[in-house]
């Protein structure tokens, strides 16, 4: 495979149990592409994001994420591939018991590291990423909605993943606040070469930062690859 291709799905098929969702899904993704995943409620952007993160099993064809052949996944080597990974939610997911700083320390220790130093500068580089380099001792529920999507992809941003994941990262900010998360996405995309694939169904968004489009239609997903919507 050549090794800028980050994703690569041929003749895949994405499957809740015995119920295929999509089928022949042929896509190949590079490193530093933008992405978006587009497509009517229930057509299956998510399913198919689990299964660039190995949440669920590919149940056809052919699959490679981030060097990760997915056929050969196993709940042994899913750890290894997550983290080459950053997963951004759309609701979130801070642990609310602990502060910013702490929500991310408890990732990094969980994803192996051990060096204090080491971990202490690696939180004030994905803070400072993010914007938000003096908010590390506030609780979660004393941040807004856009600032917590900061947080959470800063947290997304911690193992210096080669692939975001994102799941509606903007579908409970308001318009403004969105906006903001877009240009950071985006600026991260650019400036790190960070691959980024993105379901959203706000078409605000595609239209203010067009870029590559996906849409899941009918069991399958259409590459609308030099498409740009302006
Ligand atoms: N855990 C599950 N078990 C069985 N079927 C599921 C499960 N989760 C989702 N599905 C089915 O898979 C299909 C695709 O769902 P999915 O959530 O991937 O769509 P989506 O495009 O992300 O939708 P939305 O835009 O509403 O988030 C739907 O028909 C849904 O009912």
């Amino acid at each position: 495979m050549e090794e800028d291709v980050i994703v690569s799905l041929q003749h895949a098929q994405i499957c809740h149990g015995k119920a295929v969702i999509l089928s022949d899904v042929n896509i190949t993704i590079r490193k530093g592409e933008f992405v978006y995943l587009v497509g009517k409620t229930g057509t299956g952007k998510t399913s198919l994001l689990k299964t660039l993160y190995g949440d669920l099993p590919l149940c056809g064809g052919e699959g490679m994420v981030a060097g990760f052949d997915l056929k050969k996944l196993t709940w042994k080597n899913v750890p290894y591939l997550r983290r080459n990974l950053g997963i951004v939610f759309q609701d979130f997911q801070l642990l609310t018991d602990r502060n910013v700083h702490d929500n991310l320390r408890f990732v990094l220790k969980a994803t192996g590291w051990k060096d204090q130093k080491l971990m202490e500068e690696k939180i004030l580089d994905v803070l400072d990423k993010v914007g938000l380099k003096t908010k590390g001792y506030k609780m979660p529920y004393e941040l807004s909605g856009g600032e917590q999507q900061r947080v959470d992809i800063a947290r997304a941003l911690l193992n210096s993943p080669k692939l975001i994941l994102a799941d509606e990262p903007t579908g409970n900010l308001d318009p403004e606040t969105s906006d903001g998360i877009m240009q950071l996405l985006f600026q991260i995309s650019r400036d790190y070469h960070t691959t980024v694939i993105m379901a959203t169904h706000d078409y605000l968004v595609l239209q203010k930062f067009p870029s590559r489009v996906l849409r899941t239609e009918l069991g399958r997903v259409s590459d609308m690859a030099d498409i740009r919507l302006s």
